[in-house]
C-alpha cells in the first residue's frame, strides 16, 4: 500500500549560472529518510475509490504523479528541506485500509517534525490525513484543540451509505472526533448553493459547521470573509488545512470530478489562504480531487503547483 518515492518525477530546467537563488524544488527534493531533519514532506494519496463510490469521474489516483511533475520547477524559496515521502495506494478497492495507512504515515511525519503536504487523490484523503493528525495530537498534544479549514464547493458531510466516499469525510471525522471525546471544529469556505442540496445545508447547521458560501466571498465583502476566517483560526490551537480544488471556477480548475459553476476566484482564495497560513497554526495540509484526465494543457496542474508554493513559502 505504501510505495517509495519515485525520484524520476522530480525533473525540470536548471539555471546553474544563477547559483543558490536559482534552485528549484526538483534540485532540492530528497527521498525521506528515517532520520531526515524536519522539512516539508510531500506524500501522495493515490486514490479515486472515494470518487467512484460517490458517483464521480475517476482519475484522481493519477494526481500525485502529475502534481509532482508540476511542482518540480517551482523556485525553492523556503528554508526547510523538502522531501518526497512516497505514495499511499488503494489496493483492491479497500479504501478504508488506505485511509488508515495514510493516517499512520501522516502521524509518523508529524512525530518527526515534518510538515505533511499530502497530494490527492479524491477528497476521501481528508479522513486519512485527519486520522494521522488526531493520532499525533492524542500522543503529543492532548490538551490542544484542532480546527479544520476546508476550501470546497461541497460540504462533504454525506452520511456513509454504508461506506465512506469522497462525499463523506467530514461526517466521518465528526464521528471519529465524538468517539475520541474531541471537539469537531469545521469551517467550509466556498460552499455553493448549487452544489449542496438543502438536506446537506440543513445537516451542516445541525452539525454546527461554519460555512462561508462562495457568493459571500467577493472583492467588496472580502473584509467580512477575512474576519470570519480569522475568528475561526483564533478559536483553535492547531489547524488542518484541506483544499478541494473544485472550489475554483471551472475555467481555472477543469481537472476535477465536479467543476464549479461559479467558484472562488483565485485572487480571493489567496488572501484567505494567507490568513490561514500566517497564523502559524497549520500542522498539515492536503489538496484533493485533482484529476489530470480533465486538465487542459496543464492549466489546473500549474494552479495546484502555485498553491503548493503559497502554502510552503514561509517555511
Ligand atoms: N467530494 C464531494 N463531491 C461532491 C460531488 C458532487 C457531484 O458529483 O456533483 C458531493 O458529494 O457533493
Ligand atoms: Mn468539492
Ligand atoms: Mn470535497
Amino acid at each position: 500500500m505504501l510505495s517509495l518515492a519515485d525520484m524520476r518525477l522530480w525533473k525540470g530546467r536548471t539555471d546553474p549560472e544563477d547559483g543558490e537563488l536559482g534552485k528549484r524544488w526538483h534540485e532540492r527534493v530528497q527521498p525521506l529518510g528515517i532520520d531526515s531533519p524536519p522539512g516539508v514532506a510531500v506524500l501522495g494519496f493515490s486514490s479515486d475509490e472515494g470518487v467512484r463510490r460517490n458517483k464521480g469521474r475517476v482519475g484522481a489516483a493519477d494526481g500525485p504523479r502529475i502534481l509532482r511533475l508540476a511542482m518540480a520547477p517551482l523556485p525553492k524559496v523556503f528554508e526547510m528541506p523538502v522531501y518526497d515521502a512516497g505514495n499511499v495506494r488503494v489496493l483492491d478497492r479497500d479504501l478504508e485500509s488506505a485511509q488508515s495507512q495514510l493516517g499512520v504515515s501522516v502521524a509518523d511525519l508529524l512525530s518527526n517534525g515534518h510538515f505533511p503536504l499530502v497530494l490527492g487523490g479524491g477528497h476521501e484523503i481528508a479522513f486519512g490525513t485527519y486520522q494521522g493528525i488526531a493520532r499525533w495530537m492524542r500522543e503529543n498534544h492532548r490538551e490542544k484543540s484542532l480546527g479544520i479549514v476546508n476550501f470546497d464547493a461541497h460540504l462533504d458531510i454525506r452520511v456513509p451509505a454504508p461506506d465512506g466516499s469522497s462525499g463523506t469525510p467530514f461526517y466521518q471525522i465528526a464521528e471519529h472526533a465524538e468517539l475520541g471525546g474531541r471537539a469537531f471544529n469545521y469551517l467550509c469556505i466556498g460552499a455553493a448553493a448549487t452544489a449542496n442540496t438543502p438536506a446537506l445545508m440543513q445537516r451542516a447547521a445541525e452539525m454546527k459547521v461554519e460555512v462561508i458560501e462562495d457568493r459571500e466571498i467577493t472583492p467588496w465583502a472580502l473584509e467580512a470573509a477575512k474576519a470570519r476566517v480569522q475568528a475561526f483560526i483564533d478559536r483553535v490551537d492547531m489547524v488542518y488545512l484541506t483544499i478541494d480544488l473544485d472550489v475554483f471556477p471551472a475555467s481555472v480548475m477543469p481537472a476535477v470530478s465536479a467543476p464549479a459553476g461559479r467558484g472562488l476566484p483565485f485572487e480571493l482564495f489567496e488572501v484567505l489562504l494567507g490568513i490561514v497560513m500566517e497564523s502559524g497554526k497549520v500542522c498539515a495540509a492536503d489538496m484533493a480531487e485533482f484529476n489530470p484526465y480533465f486538465d487542459i494543457e496543464d492549466h489546473s496542474a500549474r494552479t495546484v503547483a502555485r498553491i503548493a508554493y503559497e502554502i510552503t513559502k514561509q517555511f
